[in-house]
This record gives C-alpha cells, sequence and structure tokens, in this order.
C-alpha cells in the first residue's frame, strides 16, 4: 500500500497536481486504519517511510508522527463509506484557478462522456454536481462544513483557491477519479476561455 502511494504521487506530480509539498494521499489499511502521506513532504518524491498509519479519529498510531495537516478531510470520507479505499488530493492550477473566478457553490457538469468513469454514470445525459466549499485553514470546522454534502457522496469536491478531493475503492481507481475529474475541470476551464 505505502508502495502504491509513493507511486500515485509521483504520476501526481507528472500531472503538475502536487507542486511544492501540496496534495495528500492516503489509502485503507483496515476498517479502522489509513496509510496517509506525512506533513510537508513532496507528494511527487515519496518514499514508503512517508506513509503514516492514522486512525479514523485522525490520530496517528505513532503519536511522533506527522500525518497529512488534512489528515480529518481524509478519515471524514472514510468513515462515510466503508468501499472507499484511497482518497487523493491535489492542487491542479486549473481546480485552484477556476475556482476563484466564480463565486458558485458547485460545479455543473452535463453532456461530457467521461461521466461514465464515475460509479453509478451510464450516460452522458446525466448533471453531476462538484461542490465547491470556500477554503479554511481550520480542518476539523471545514470537515462540518463539508459534511451535509456527502450525502450522497458527490463525484469529488473543490476547495476553493485550493484544490480537489478524490476518492474510489483503491489506489489505482482512486486516480482514474482525480483524472476525470481534472479532465472535466480543464474542459469547464477551456469552455470558458472560448466563450
Ligand atoms: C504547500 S501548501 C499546501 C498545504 O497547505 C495543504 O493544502 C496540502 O495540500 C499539503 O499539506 P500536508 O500537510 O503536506 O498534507
Ligand atoms: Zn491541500
Amino acid at each position: 500500500m505505502a508502495c502504491e502511494l509513493v507511486a500515485i504521487g509521483g504520476r501526481m506530480d507528472a500531472n503538475r497536481w502536487v507542486p511544492a509539498s501540496s496534495g495528500n494521499l492516503s489509502a485503507r489499511i483496515d476498517r479502522s486504519t489509513i496509510g496517509i502521506t506525512r506533513s510537508g513532504v513532496h507528494k511527487g518524491r515519496l518514499e514508503p517511510a512517508d506513509i503514516i498509519a492514522v486512525g479514523l479519529d485522525g490520530l496517528a498510531v505513532d503519536p511522533t508522527a506527522k500525518p497529512s495537516a488534512e489528515t480529518l478531510l481524509h478519515c471524514q470520507l472514510y468513515r462515510m463509506d466503508p468501499a472507499i479505499g484511497a482518497v487523493l488530493h491535489g492542487h491542479s492550477v486549473e481546480a485552484t484557478a477556476l475556482s476563484l473566478v466564480t463565486d458558485a457553490e458547485e460545479l455543473v457538469l452535463r453532456d461530457y462522456e467521461i461521466l461514465k468513469a464515475f460509479p453509478g454514470i451510464g450516460t452522458h445525459e446525466v448533471v453531476a454536481r462538484v461542490p465547491i466549499f470556500d477554503n479554511d485553514q481550520d480542518i476539523a470546522r471545514l470537515s462540518m462544513r463539508i459534511a451535509p454534502s456527502l450525502t450522497p457522496l458527490p463525484i469529488g469536491y473543490i476547495l476553493r483557491g485550493h484544490g480537489v478531493y478524490a476518492w474510489g475503492p483503491d489506489v489505482e481507481r482512486c486516480f482514474w477519479r482525480l483524472e476525470a475529474l481534472e479532465f472535466l475541470i480543464s474542459c469547464e476551464c477551456e469552455r470558458r476561455r472560448m466563450l
């Protein structure tokens, strides 16, 4: 699991989604424990020792370890749905900029074939709403603001001026969903440029 997160960190970096130590990556170890990236390290240059075991209460198994500052946002998702096996968070240019040029509280996506990359979607003829939350350095408070929008689970969410959170049943498929979400966000940026 740690090696898988190390590899995905490299792929996120290759996409320029984790500049300057931003982003955080996690995967489920068992029902009540996850492995999550150490805070402040470059996520494109991870080592297996940078993956820290944390309980779903957000506390590191080793109290001297320093897990991601955004650990609670990951734990909230794993607690919501036992089928979630991985959570990835990146800071792409497009998600950061697009969420700052709008006051909207959601990104409405329709007519995109790639929406079929998400579970339960079998046609482009759907409307997917990706919540956009105002950023907050108080992660516990932010998680409380996010909570009501997680039932039912959206296809991901955006923190304004900050980045994207995506999740999936395992690390690889979580990466695919992040890739699909970033693709959709890039399309929305491009459409706005074309107008
Ligand atoms: C380098 S700024 C990014 C951080 O403030 C944060 O948003 C982030 O994504 C990474 O925090 P981290 O504590 O390393 O998981
Ligand atoms: Zn972040």
